[in-house]
């Protein structure tokens, strides 16, 4: 299991009220007045040297919950292909197969981590450049909150130190979409 530790006193948080998380501003999660936090953002070991951040339910999430929407940036192919392919940028894009190009995705949405048998399922909207992420599965409070990123992934996953079951690609809430080709 990979260590995790709060990765800062006043972490991102949203709401689940009414199966839908929204995202807060930092002050009205603070002050707890009319929302009950369900997402938090932590630092999550990948290996003994590597460490990044992740997203973690605070709450049980029933299946299907839509547990984030998140605004994304088009980048046409060859801007992409020139430039952006070359930066740390890379690492945040989904794959936009209608248009032809690439979708930087923003806030909570571009921090899930990739896991073989994810408890995300996602669906992009290239028109309004937006993502949607819904629980695939009923998630437990405390769990990780992934995606499936592909079969050819560009680092070493954390779970070869933490092996899962295959994904569940038939049990799936929606047909699985790689965020790399
Ligand atoms: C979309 S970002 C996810 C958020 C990232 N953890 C961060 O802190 O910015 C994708 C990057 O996270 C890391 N990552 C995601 N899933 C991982 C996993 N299962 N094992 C190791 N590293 C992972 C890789 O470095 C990858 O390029």
């Amino acid at each position: 299991m990979a260590s995790v530790r709060e990765s800062c006193a006043e972490p991102d948080l949203v709401s689940a009220a009414d199966g839908v998380a929204r995202v807060l501003p930092a002050a009205v999660g603070k002050e707890g007045a009319d929302v009950e936090p369900a997402l938090v953002v932590k630092e999550v070991q990948y290996t003994d040297e590597e460490v990044g951040r992740g997203v973690f339910a605070l709450k049980p999430l029933p299946r299907s919950t839509l547990v984030e929407v998140a605004h994304g940036i088009y980048i046409p192919k060859a801007e992409y292909e020139d430039h952006v392919k070359l930066t740390v940028f890379e690492h945040y894009v989904f794959n936009c197969k209608k248009r032809g190009g690439k979708m930087l995705c923003l806030g909570l949405g571009s921090l899930f981590n990739h896991s073989n048998s994810p408890n995300l399922d996602y669906r992009i909207d290239e028109d309004r450049l937006v993502i949607k992420f819904y629980a695939a599965r009923p998630i437990q409070e405390g769990e990780e909150l992934t995606i499936f990123y592909g079969a050819n992934l560009w680092f070493p996953s954390m779970e070869e130190e933490r092996p899962s079951s295959p994904p569940e690609t038939e049990d799936s809430f929606f047909a699985k979409l790689s965020l790399s080709d």
